[in-house]
C-alpha cells in the first residue's frame, strides 16, 4: 500500500521533540503508567486521539477571524446551522461544546430510569450518559465485531435478531431510542452499511422507536460505503452522508473528529418539541442555544470544516494514510483488527502479549511499552476503558483488548507513520520479553480510563 499524496501542502508547522529513553522512563513513572497523564511536550508522535487534534485549514483559520461574537443570533451560528442542515439534513440544529455534551443533553431529554438503549457496541461517554440517566445499554452489534480477525466489510452492523429480542423482552415503550454509531470506534472504526441501517430503520419504525446516530466519524463511514457497499461507488461521499442521516431521527456530533476542529459539537433532531427541550438544557449547561458552549469563531471553523470534510480527496487520503500504517504493521505479522478502520490501526494486545494475563491489562501494558520505545502515545481500548459492571462492580473484560493508534487528520506525514510502524514491529519482535503487566494504584469510579494510575508488576 502506497502512502497517499495529500491534497494539501504544509503552510505552518509546530516543532516536535524526541525525548531520551531516560526522560521517557521518568515521565511515565510520574504519569502513573498512564500515557494519558503525560505532558504532551514529552510525547513525540501523539496517537492518543483523532479528537480535536487535526490540523485546521487556512480557510478555517480565516473563518476564525470572521467569528461573530454576538451573544444571541450571531452570523456565525446561522452559517454553522446551514452547514449542518446542508450536509447532515436535520432541521433542528443545536450547538454544544463537544460530543459528550450533546450526549448528555440527549440522554437527559429521552432517558428515564429503567429504560433500555440498544446500540452497535458501546462507546465510553455515550454509555456513561445513558447510565447516568438510569438507562441500561445493550450491545446489539453483529457477533463478528467482537472478533479482531473477522475481516468483514461492515462489522458495525446491527444484528436485527438481537434488536428484536430486546424489544420483545423489555417492550418498545422502554426503549427511548436506538443508539447507532457510524463508525464503531471501540470495534476499531468499523462502518455500518446503508442496507443494515435501512433494515434497522424499518424494524424500529414498526415499533415507533427513534434512531439516533453518533455521527462523529460518519464521513469515514460514508467513504467505506462508497468503497465496499454494492451500488454506491458512483455516488459522492456527500450524497452518501446525507443518505445515512436520512435513515435516522437525529444525531449527536463531536465535530472534533470528521470536521477537523479543536473544539465543537452539536445535537440535531427533526422533532421541534425535542429540539426545544434540548435547547432549554443547552441554556442551562452549555450557553445560549445559538452558541452552545462555543465562541462565534468556533462555529465558523466547524461550518468550514464540514464543507472540507466531505471533499473526496480529503477523506480518501485520510483513510489511505491509516491503511498505509496498517499495511506496514500487519506485513510484519503483528495481529491487528481487521478490516482496518477509518481513524485508527488497532493492535490486538492479547495476540501481541499472550503472556500478560487479562487481569494485568495487556493493552495498558502495551501503551506503556510503545511510549518507552519511541515516545509514541497510543490509547488503551480494552478492560481499563471498559470499566466495571455498574451492578456487580466486577471488571468487564471485553473480547477486544486493543491498543488504538489513532491518527489525527492532516497532522502527521509518512515519515511519522514509518517511525510508528518500526516501533510497533520492534516491540513485536521482542514480545517474549514483555510478560508481566500492570496493576491499579488509583482507580476513579467514573470513566477510569482517563485518570487511572498504575504500577508495573
Ligand atoms: C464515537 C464517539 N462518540 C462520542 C465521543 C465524545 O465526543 P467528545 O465529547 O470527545 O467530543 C467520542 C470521543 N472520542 C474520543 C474520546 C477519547 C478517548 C480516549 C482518549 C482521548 C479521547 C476518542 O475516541 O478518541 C467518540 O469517539
Amino acid at each position: 500500500v502506497r502512502h497517499p499524496a495529500e491534497p494539501w501542502r504544509i503552510k505552518s508547522v509546530e516543532p516536535l521533540r524526541l525525548t531520551s529513553p531516560e526522560e521517557r522512563a521518568a515521565a511515565l513513572a510520574t504519569a502513573g503508567y498512564n500515557v494519558g497523564l503525560l505532558p504532551a511536550e514529552l510525547v513525540y508522535i501523539d496517537l492518543y486521539t483523532d479528537s480535536g487534534t487535526s490540523a485546521m485549514s487556512d480557510r478555517q483559520w480565516a473563518a476564525v477571524m470572521l467569528g461573530d461574537e454576538s451573544y444571541a443570533g450571531s452570523r456565525s451560528y446561522y452559517r454553522f446551522e446551514a452547514a449542518v442542515r446542508d450536509h447532515y439534513g436535520y432541521e433542528e440544529v443545536i450547538p454544544t461544546h463537544q460530543g459528550r455534551a450533546a450526549e448528555s443533553i440527549l440522554s437527559r431529554c429521552l432517558i428515564r430510569p429503567g429504560h433500555h438503549i440498544p446500540g452497535n457496541m458501546y462507546f465510553t461517554t455515550t454509555r456513561e450518559h445513558q447510565e447516568l440517566n438510569g438507562g441500561t445499554f445493550h450491545d446489539v452489534i453483529v457477533d463478528e465485531a467482537h472478533d479482531p480477525a473477522a475481516d468483514l466489510p461492515f462489522k458495525g452492523n446491527v444484528d436485527l435478531t438481537k434488536l428484536q429480542q430486546l424489544i420483545d423482552k423489555v417492550g418498545a415503550e422502554q426503549i427511548p431510542y436506538v443508539s447507532l454509531a457510524a463508525t464503531v470506534n471501540m470495534a476499531g472504526g468499523q462502518p455500518i452499511s446503508l442496507a443494515n441501517l435501512a433494515e434497522v430503520r424499518e424494524l424500529t419504525r414498526r415499533h415507533g422507536i427513534p434512531v439516533i446516530l453518533d455521527a462523529a466519524r460518519a464521513v469515514e463511514n460514508a467513504w467505506f460505503i462508497k468503497q465496499r457497499e454494492p451500488g454506491w461507488s458512483g455516488r459522492t461521499v456527500a450524497e452518501i452522508l446525507r443518505k445515512i442521516c436520512e435513515l435516522t431521527d437525529g444525531a449527536t456530533m463531536s465535530a472534533k473528529k470528521d470536521s477537523f476542529v479543536n473544539i465543537g459539537g452539536w445535537l440535531a433532531v427533526r422533532d421541534p418539541r425535542l429540539a426545544e427541550q434540548a435547547r432549554n438544557l443547552v441554556v442551562v449547561y452549555e450557553g445560549l442555544h445559538t452558541y452552545g458552549g462555543m465562541a462565534g469563531r468556533d462555529l465558523e471553523a466547524v461550518a468550514q470544516g464540514i464543507e472540507e470534510s466531505v471533499q473526496e480527496d480529503s477523506i480518501r487520503t485520510r483513510v489511505e494514510q491509516v491503511a498505509y500504517l496498517a499495511d506496514r504493521i500487519a506485513g510484519a505479522g503483528v495481529p491487528i483488527v481487521r478490516p482496518v478502520g477509518g481513524h485508527a490501526v488497532c493492535l490486538n494486545a492479547t495476540g501481541f502479549l499472550p503472556y500478560v494475563p487479562r487481569e494485568q491489562f495487556p493493552a495498558q501494558t502495551l501503551t506503556c511499552a510503545l511510549y518507552l520505545d519511541a515516545g509514541i502515545r497510543s490509547t488503551e481500548r480494552g478492560a481499563v476503558s471498559a470499566g466495571r459492571d455498574p451492578v456487580t462492580g466486577e471488571n468487564r473484560y471485553p473480547p477486544l483488548e486493543l491498543v488504538r493508534l489513532t491518527i489525527p487528520r492532516r497532522a502527521y506525514t509518512q515519515g511519522h507513520m514509518d517511525v510508528v510502524a518500526d516501533s510497533v514491529i520492534r516491540l513485536y519482535e521482542r514480545r517474549e520479553e514483555l510478560c508481566s503487566g500492570v496493576e491499579f494504584t488509583h482507580e476513579p469510579s467514573t470513566l477510569r480510563f482517563f485518570q487511572s494510575r498504575f504500577r508495573p508488576l
